[in-house]
């Protein structure tokens, strides 16, 4: 009897709904036949809903989402030109929403060069790393405000939220990654020369976590260097841990070397399993480039991989992924060049149903 998997599809605004279709085509190819059922309910969420409706995600959405054994999102936010969303309104009360109600403090960045892939690197090495970013504290969490608005003594402030329950549970899981990695190392990146409040509480908790880990290699950097190291030397990163904002900047700078964003993958994770975990493309909306099948969907469907990965079905995420390095080794052009989005779903999809088992099993 096979085991039927509840996914949540969110396709949001942009470019979103574009990519989700082809990783739920590339999704139902990698399970077909298999072990495993995937019943699909797609949320209509973001720009369109909230500029129809005034909603963008109410507590019985969420509730719903809840019951899901897993969550596939696209890309939400809408043109930052436009007046009615401004301020990340539907970026914050839908995207951090969830990741902070369903407790996704683990967001799991992997970034690998594939053969044959156009890194602007002219040697770019064996890069194959993983950044933990830290999701559910830090600047992203909305605490700060502001006084005299608008005048020319206006004050603003955003605060960074860093406790140490927080920061100790996302190291540990950096630690435990980083254990069962061939290279043994971690990278704390931070600005401890500046931050000291938050960067000491980093610090501090990756010195006493390590005593638990001690076959893995504790490495620091601060944050402005880490980006020259990413760009100079990106193959000395094996696991990177790191704050929210640091997490997110680094990530689409590892996207850019690696092949372009819309090669990078992501996952919102709540380890615990309390809560459902949430799959995504590093990358957003794309308003520059929506709806004209323009957009890279490999990212989306690399987040199904991790999706798979996840809920345990290994073979499948193999498959995915083998059928990926092989689209991206055949091609001869960039990743932004000659075909459409769907052209590269159903690419993908046609080598994933050509594979019978992970190469690995052969
Ligand atoms: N996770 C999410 O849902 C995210 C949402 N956003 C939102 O997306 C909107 C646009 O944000 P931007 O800062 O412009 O970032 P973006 O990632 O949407 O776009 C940056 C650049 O990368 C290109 N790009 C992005 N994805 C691509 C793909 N799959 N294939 C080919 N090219 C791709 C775009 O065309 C653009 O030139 C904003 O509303 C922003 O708030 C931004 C980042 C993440
Ligand atoms: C727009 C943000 C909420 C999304 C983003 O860039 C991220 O945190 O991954």
């Amino acid at each position: 009897m096979s085991r039927t998997v509840k996914l949540a599809a969110i396709p949001g605004d942009g470019i979103g709904p574009e990519v989700v279709a082809e990783a739920l085509k590339v999704l139902r190819a990698a399970t077909d036949g298999g072990e495993v059922d995937f019943d699909v309910t797609e949320f209509s969420l973001g720009a369109a809903r909230f500029k129809a409706t005034g909603d963008i995600l109410t507590d019985s959405d969420l509730a719903a989402i809840s019951t899901h054994d897993a969550i596939l999102l696209g890309a939400v936010g809408g043109d930052p030109r436009d007046p009615e969303l401004r301020g990340g309104i539907i970026e914050r009360g839908l995207l951090l929403k969830l990741r902070f109600a369903l407790d996704h403090y683990v967001n799991l960045r992997p970034t690998k060069v594939y053969p044959g892939v156009p890194s602007p690197l002219s040697d770019p090495g064996a890069v194959d790393f993983v950044v933990v970013r830290e999701g559910t504290e830090g600047p992203y969490v909305g605490n700060g405000g502001s006084l005299r608005t608008g005048t020319p003594h206006e004050i603003a402030n955003e605060v960074s939220v860093n406790t140490a329950y927080g920061v100790e549970r996302v190291v540990r899981y950096a630690f435990e990654l980083a254990a069962k990695r061939p290279a043994h190392k971690l990278t704390l990146v931070h600005k401890t020369n500046v931050l000291v409040f938050s960067g000491s509480l980093w610090q501090r908790t990756v010195d006493a976590v390590a005593v638990d880990y001690p076959t893995v290699a504790v490495d620091y950097q601060h944050v402005d260097a880490a980006t020259i190291h990413l760009v100079a030397n990106p193959s000395r990163f094996d696991v990177i841990v790191t704050d929210n904002l640091f997490g997110d900047i680094l990530t689409d700078l590892a996207g850019a070397i690696s092949g372009g964003i819309g090669l990078a993958a992501s996952g919102n994770i709540n380890p615990d399993g309390a809560f459902p975990s949430m799959f995504e493309p590093v990358h957003g909306s794309a308003p520059d480039i929506a709806g004209q099948q323009k957009a890279d969907p490999t990212a989306a469907i690399l987040s199904t991989a991790l999706l798979l990965d996840h809920l345990g079905l290994l073979e499948a995420a193999a498959r995915v992924t083998e059928a990926v390095e092989a689209d991206i080794a055949a091609r001869t052009t960039t990743v932004d060049g000659a075909r459409s989005t769907t052209e590269i779903g159903d690419a993908i999809a046609r080598r994933v149903s050509s594979i019978l088992t992970p190469s690995s099993a052969r």
